[in-house]
């Protein structure tokens, strides 16, 4: 038998997939819970989109999603793309929208949430899924009533499989046939950073959804509204840096601000951080900002460019060495901030080729496990040969 044909009730194979309710998920929301626990939350949690309309960018995606319940349709869908750009939390006001309930334990009715990347056997979710997709939807008081914005697309159960590129490509198998077996009355949303890892029948079952790194302005909206609600003293350019250091991606945005945020609130005497309105924190300057990420700051980088643009090959490199030593930088974050600041300057084609081929190879080396002092003056000698063929015009 193949592992297509592989049937819901067969014995245990092994997958790396694993099962979590929504219930162990409901920490999520701060929405439900007593203040002094939602302050207690990370940000990432406290604001996570509780509806669609929180969902900052993917504009066309909610679009489509909102159009399919207004026409009460739902296919299996997938979501990929790369992490903190708001997958999960989509799919989760999704189904606060369908089930037309801001409550965790409704909810827990008609959502199940499983996810990939803890170890336990598909025979486990082969279980739950089973058990969960086998119970008829009752609307009762206790869960759902149903109104007139209930769609009825209600009817359907959702199962979210989170992290699926890190199931086995048996475990994959197994599920199509268990979407195929339960799809009157069940839908699945699979959530992956990758596609390639997910095979090809499984991507043939679902309407795809690709979630881009978040531009600026749509990172900018739901940063601004947390710097408000929680009143961060912050400057402009410390916003603008930490919205070009998370590079799409809002998780790392709101983890990078609240930690700035702990390190500017004064401590009491044993150590605690002081809280209250009266408070007096420290200003959020840029240069926190690159701290707290450990990113070469931009002058150092500026510094470094004009080493390798105009000064001889051993200066550069001693100058080079000593920033990477003083401020503790890694070569890997120095080439890709040089790169992208050299791909800013107007040159020839070909000098900006050799510049990003050489460095895209020094990066690959350094991947490798190559040695670092010989990388960085390879690293030299690629921008320095780049600049000589500027001067020979
Ligand atoms: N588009 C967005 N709009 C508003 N908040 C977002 C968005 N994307 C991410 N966030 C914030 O980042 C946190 C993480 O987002 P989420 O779990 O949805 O990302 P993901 O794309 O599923 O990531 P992963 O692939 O790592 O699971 C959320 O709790 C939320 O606070």
């Amino acid at each position: 038998m193949s592992d297509d044909e592989m049937d819901l009730d067969d014995g245990p194979v092994d997958t790396g997939i694993t099962f979590s309710t929504i219930e162990a998920k409901g920490k999520r929301s701060a929405a439900n819970l007593p203040v002094e626990v939602g302050d207690s939350l990370p940000w990432v949690e406290k604001y996570r989109p509780q509806s669609l309309d929180d969902v900052s960018g993917h504009e066309d995606i909610l679009t489509t999603i909102n159009k399919f319940i207004d026409q009460n349709k739902l296919p299996h869908l997938l979501f990929y793309g790369p992490p903190g750009t708001g997958k999960t939390s989509t799919i989760l006001a999704l189904a606060r929208r369908i089930y037309n309930t801001k409550s965790e334990a409704a909810l827990r009715h008609h959502v199940l949430e499983l996810n990939a990347s803890d170890d336990r056997g598909i025979d486990v979710v082969r279980e739950q899924i089973k058990t969960f997709a086998s119970t008829k939807q009752i609307f009762s008081s206790a869960k759902l009533e149903p109104t007139n914005t209930t769609s009825s697309i209600a009817q359907f159960k959702l199962i979210i499989l989170d992290e699926a590129d890190a199931m086995t490509s048996t475990a994959q198998n197994a599920l199509r046939r268990i979407m195929e077996k339960y799809t009157s009355n069940v839908r699945f949303c699979i959530i992956a950073n990758y596609t390639h890892k997910l095979n090809a029948a499984l991507l043939s079952r679902c309407t795809r959804f690709r979630f881009s790194p978040l531009p600026i302005p749509a990172l900018r909206r739901r940063v601004e509204h947390v710097i408000e609600s929680e009143k961060v003293r912050i400057d402009d350019t410390a916003v603008d840096a930490l919205l070009y250091l998370s590079r799409g991606d809002m998780r790392r945005a709101l983890n990078v601000l609240q930690a700035c945020f702990a390190g500017s609130t004064p401590l009491d005497k044993n150590g605690v951080a002081l809280s209250g309105p009266d408070v007096q924190r420290e200003l959020i300057t840029e240069t926190s900002i690159y701290d707290c990420v450990a990113a070469p700051h931009p002058e150092d980088i500026q510094a470094i460019m004009n080493t390798l643009l105009t000064e001889d090959m051993t200066t550069a490199l001693i100058t080079v060495n000593r920033i990477k030593t003083l401020k503790g930088l890694a070569l890997t974050d120095i080439l890709q901030a040089v790169a992208e600041e050299l791909c800013r300057l107007e040159v020839k084609p070909h000098v900006r080729v050799q510049w990003l081929a050489g460095m895209a190879e020094i990066e690959g080396r350094v991947a490798a496990g190559g040695n670092e002092s010989i990388q960085t003056a390879g690293f030299a000698g690629v921008v320095k040969a780049g600049a000589e063929m500027i001067a020979k015009g």
